[in-house]
């Protein structure tokens, strides 16, 4: 990626940023680490911010522009108008700021387009964008109707809370004291204030803290590990629920497939001063030494309960994604039922809204294995679903400001 830097850094790093996810469909944080080391660290926020504001609200800005545009602009324009909209009508940039701003990022036959369109965004563009179905345009369709199959009257709700980008949500070691200003959620989790950088918390350098969301904690949770079980976390990187199991006790092996994940994997562990044995492998075909009293499965999935931290998600997967992750869970899934003792414990879990890569997952439990239904207690504040499953959306707890969209199951094994 190369950035110029004769003009607003934030905002070329938010140009390079929107080509990769929206034109080399690669997703947001890999193109963040893109980003050159000569960039400013406050240009690469600015330009984070801007990028996704476009991201979580294309559908809406492309429709607030359409009426002002004869025909589709070229690539370069149509990144300029975008982010020269975001600024206008969400990120409260002054008009004449924006407008510049968005014309210098474009060579010099488009400056005129550019100026045009934004020009007439910014007199009527708040109006505009106050008329449209929001939750609808900036979901694609296909995303809406799978959602609105699986939850229903819901679908609205969870569209609406993707506008919100997410707090910062901390998991504590045992006997860890929650940083100052931080909401202790019922289920345990510490929230912080927008704008939190985790780095500059005490505890961070300390390894008393990482960053989990509300939702992602509760799967380790499920599985209730004891000191001194052996406990498998597969699908591991980058150890947020490794750190959970390994923190309360249990001997912990980690699998993990991509080497290029293990490196943020073990210095995870290494800061956090927690020792699980942590292998490089694929789950299928990985053979361990011994049976395992509790296993841990956080399958890949299309990570559609992550979209308020990662808002690149709906514009990169497709549906055609759905099938074939759930038929790797459901491998994942027999893989992992084999390496588990009698009377051991399974928990399955993906971060979700599908149903394929949820719900279904319980007409088909490994044989050998049974559903141990989760407990409404086990999950305060939250409770079990009717079928002793957990199911969370980015809207519950919305006043408090949201979970991801988590589905799990606990299985046993006779
Ligand atoms: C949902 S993420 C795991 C998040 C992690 N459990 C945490 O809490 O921080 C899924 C991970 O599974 C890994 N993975 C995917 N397929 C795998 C396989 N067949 N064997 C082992 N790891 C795999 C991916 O590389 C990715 O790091």
């Amino acid at each position: 990626m190369s950035i110029s830097h004769v003009v607003s850094p934030g905002r070329r790093v938010a140009d390079a940023l929107l080509e990769s996810v929206l034109e080399q469909h690669r997703a947001l944080e890999e193109a963040l680490d893109a980003v050159p080391g000569s960039i400013e660290p406050r240009d690469k926020a600015a330009g984070h911010r801007i990028a996704a504001a476009v991201l979580r609200r294309l559908g809406s800005l492309d429709a607030v522009m359409e009426p002002f545009l004869r025909r589709s602009p070229p690539a370069p324009a149509l990144r300029a108008l975008r982010i020269g909209a975001a600024e206008l009508l969400l990120l409260g940039t002054p008009p004449h700021a924006a407008v510049s701003a968005a014309v210098s990022l474009v060579p010099r036959p488009l400056a005129g387009l550019v100026n045009a369109v934004l020009r007439r965004v910014a007199e009527h563009g708040a109006r505009a964008l106050e008329e449209l179905d929001a939750e609808r345009l900036d979901t694609p369709t296909w995303l809406w109707t799978s959602w609105h199959a699986a939850h229903g009257a819901a679908v609205r709700a969870i569209a609406a809370s993707h506008r919100q980008e997410a707090l910062l949500d901390l998991s504590l070691k045992p006997g860890a004291a929650p940083p100052e200003g931080a909401t202790l959620l019922p289920t345990g989790t510490a929230r912080m204030p927008a704008g939190t950088r985790i780095t500059e918390l005490p505890g961070f350098a300390a390894g008393e803290l990482w960053a989990q969301d509300a939702a992602a904690a509760l799967p380790a949770r499920l599985l209730a590990v004891k000191p001194g079980e052996l406990v498998a976390d597969l699908c591991a990187a980058p150890g947020g629920k490794t750190a959970q199991l390994a923190a309360a006790g249990a001997r912990v092996i980690a699998v993990e497939r991509e080497a290029s994940r293990m490196p943020r994997l073990r210095e995870n562990m290494a800061r956090l001063k927690l020792t699980p044995d942590l292998v490089n492998s694929d789950v299928i075909g990985w053979k361990p030494e011994a049976l395992f009293d509790a296993i841990l499965l956080d399958a890949p999935c299309t990570a559609t309960g992550t979209i308020r931290r990662h808002p690149d998600v709906p514009h990169l997967k497709r549906a055609k994604d759905v099938a074939v992750l759930a038929a790797q869970q459901r491998n994942l899934l027999v893989a992992a039922s084999r390496l588990l003792k009698p009377g051991g414990r399974l928990v399955f879990a993906t971060c979700s809204l599908q149903a394929e890569e949820g719900e279904a997952h319980l007409a088909h439990i490994p044989e050998g294995l049974r559903l141990d239904p989760i407990r409404d207690e086990e999950l305060p504040g939250i409770g079990a679903t009717g079928a002793g499953h957990l199911r969370t959306r980015p809207d519950l707890w919305s006043a408090e400001g949201g979970m991801d969209g988590f589905f799990a199951m606990r299985l046993v094994r006779a």
